[in-house]
């Protein structure tokens, strides 16, 4: 969503069923049936009355644009909602002769809305949802064998996750040269623990991780923190990252808009010396 924002938005409880009741209730379904296009409009028209978080399509430019230039075969993003996103780059990666894109999404019945659009808009076989908490999520597709490195990943869910989830990947070696991140709502609420990590050089991650005291919640403001996630929030997994590993990160912000997406690639991996 994009233009002025006051504050942050919550969404109505019950709005998410409503918006498979709006589509699902047109006239003209069966020209909207494997239209991605045809999907994303009409979720948008939705918009107009109940609140959604969706990335947009102004913010969401910016991340077709990365499919465009770094062609992934496989692409992930870390908090699905109601397939928006799922969608809009779904279909922008199958264009640009990807394999699957996995949206991994907390929250069931999201999830369960998510797969009825996914599938209406004729990306059932190429986008899979997967229900959970992300950190387990990614570690199980990680020790299944279905991802190796991260090619694109789109980080758009719980705060103070964005960190832990990308030290994670850091972890199990999925970030390697190449690897390209897009965070959503780096100003808006915004993410400074996150912004500090990906944007640290590798001597100042060597020293953080000598002085790592585990996850902590500081940085987020008490509505970000109640957003999603229970008291459950902590990381499944105790993770410090890999230090060695070199950033290029920058916020792209589209004109007019109070948000920015932070893109972070992976350039190198110094050795310890
Ligand atoms: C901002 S919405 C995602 C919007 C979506 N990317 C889009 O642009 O259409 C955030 C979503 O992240 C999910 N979420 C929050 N914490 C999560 C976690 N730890 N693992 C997976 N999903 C999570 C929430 O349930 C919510 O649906």
């Amino acid at each position: 969503m994009t233009g002025e924002r006051r504050s942050e938005y919550t969404r109505t409880e019950g709005s998410e069923v409503k918006l498979l009741h709006f589509i699902y209730s047109r006239p003209d379904l069966d020209e909207i049936r494997g239209n991605p296009g045809k999907v994303l409009d009409l979720i948008e028209e939705f918009e107009k009355q109940y609140w959604f978080p969706n990335v947009g399509r102004t913010k969401g430019e910016i991340v077709i644009k990365l499919i465009e230039e770094h062609r992934p075969r496989k692409m992930i993003e870390l908090g699905g909602y109601v397939g928006y996103s799922a969608i809009l780059f779904g279909d922008a990666l199958r264009r640009h002769g990807g394999e699957r894109y996995y949206s991994l999404e907390l929250n069931p019945e999201f999830a369960a809305v998510a797969n009825r659009l996914i599938e209406l808009a004729g990306l059932g076989d190429f986008v899979q949802t997967i229900v959970g908490r992300s950190d387990k999520s990614l570690h199980k597709l990680y020790t299944s064998g279905e991802i190796s490195k991260v090619e694109l990943l789109f980080i758009d869910h719980y705060k103070p996750a964005y960190k832990t989830d990308l030290q994670l990947c850091e972890e199990l070696g999925l970030i390697q040269p190449g690897s390209v991140i897009a965070a959503d709502n780096v100003l808006f609420p915004g993410n400074p623990p996150y912004l500090q990590y990906v944007r640290s050089t590798v001597s100042e991650k060597r020293q953080a991780a000598q002085k790592a005291t585990g996850f902590s919640k500081d940085g987020f403001s008490e509505k970000t923190l109640s957003k999603y996630m229970g008291q459950d929030s902590a990381p499944a997994f105790e993770v410090v990252g890999n230090p060695n590993i070199v950033y290029q990160s920058t916020p792209i912000q589209p004109e007019g808009d109070p948000d920015a997406i932070e893109v972070t690639k992976c350039v190198a991996v110094e050795e310890e010396s």
